[in-house]
């Protein structure tokens, strides 16, 4: 049996799916592979550890030439994976993470069947405009996100995994327990 080498948090955005797979990536040692996008960084992300900034040129350059194994375009702005920085991660002999809408998520799970398990993520859409405003996410995103609700939250019957992340800790612990199933010796 194929042993799975790509987690895929996915989900309703908003739902803590960077918060959760950052702080697992850390804990059980697992690569980030990071998108490219065309949006501009927001609060304290950092370059190229939350995502690789991109123009829009550069980005639809990139895409010209087929650099992207996925790539999307959601509210005007450009997202997608280099092919090559999933293809080196996996060849680092680590399992890796990824962190994707739904489109992107069907993409890599086709594109690479059993060793692709998808956690889903979400939590209901008032939780979700609550933890964001807390947050000091600006209204325009905040709408943005809470638009994209109910199509997102429709993917979760198609993923292996879904957890509803009431509690940040006791989510970590199930999907830990997950992860332990199909990689005893990672975590
Ligand atoms: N398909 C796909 N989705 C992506 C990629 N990178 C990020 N995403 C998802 O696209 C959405 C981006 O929305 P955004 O509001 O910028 O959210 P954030 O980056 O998660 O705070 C999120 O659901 C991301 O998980 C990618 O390379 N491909
Ligand atoms: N279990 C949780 N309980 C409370 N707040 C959480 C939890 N998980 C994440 N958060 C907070 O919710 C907000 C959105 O989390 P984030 O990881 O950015 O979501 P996503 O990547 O799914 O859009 C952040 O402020 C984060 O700190």
């Amino acid at each position: 049996m194929t042993k799975p080498d790509i987690f895929v948090f996915t989900g309703t955005a908003g739902s803590g799916r960077k918060t959760m797979a950052h702080r697992l990536g850390i804990e059980i040692n697992l690569m980030h592979v990071v998108s490219c996008t065309t949006r501009l960084p927001r609060g304290k992300e950092r370059l190229d550890l939350d995502y690789h900034y991109i123009s829009r040129d550069e980005f639809e350059e990139m895409q010209r030439n087929g650099n992207f194994v996925q790539s999307v375009e959601i509210d005007n702005e450009k997202y997608g994976v280099r092919t090559r920085d999933l293809e080196n991660a996996l060849l680092s002999g680590k399992a890796v993470y990824l962190i994707l809408n739904r489109e992107g998520a069907s993409v890599i799970k086709q594109l690479y069947g059993d060793r692709v398990i998808r956690l889903f993520l979400y939590v209901d859409k008032p939780t979700v405009k609550e933890r964001l405003e807390s947050k000091g996410t600006e209204p325009e995103v905040i709408d943005h996100i809470l638009n994209h609700y109910t199509e997102e939250v429709g993917y979760r019957k198609l993923c292996e995994h879904i957890f509803q992340n009431l509690d940040i800790t006791e989510t970590r612990n199930q999907i830990k327990e997950v992860i332990r199933t199909y990689r005893p010796e990672i975590c």
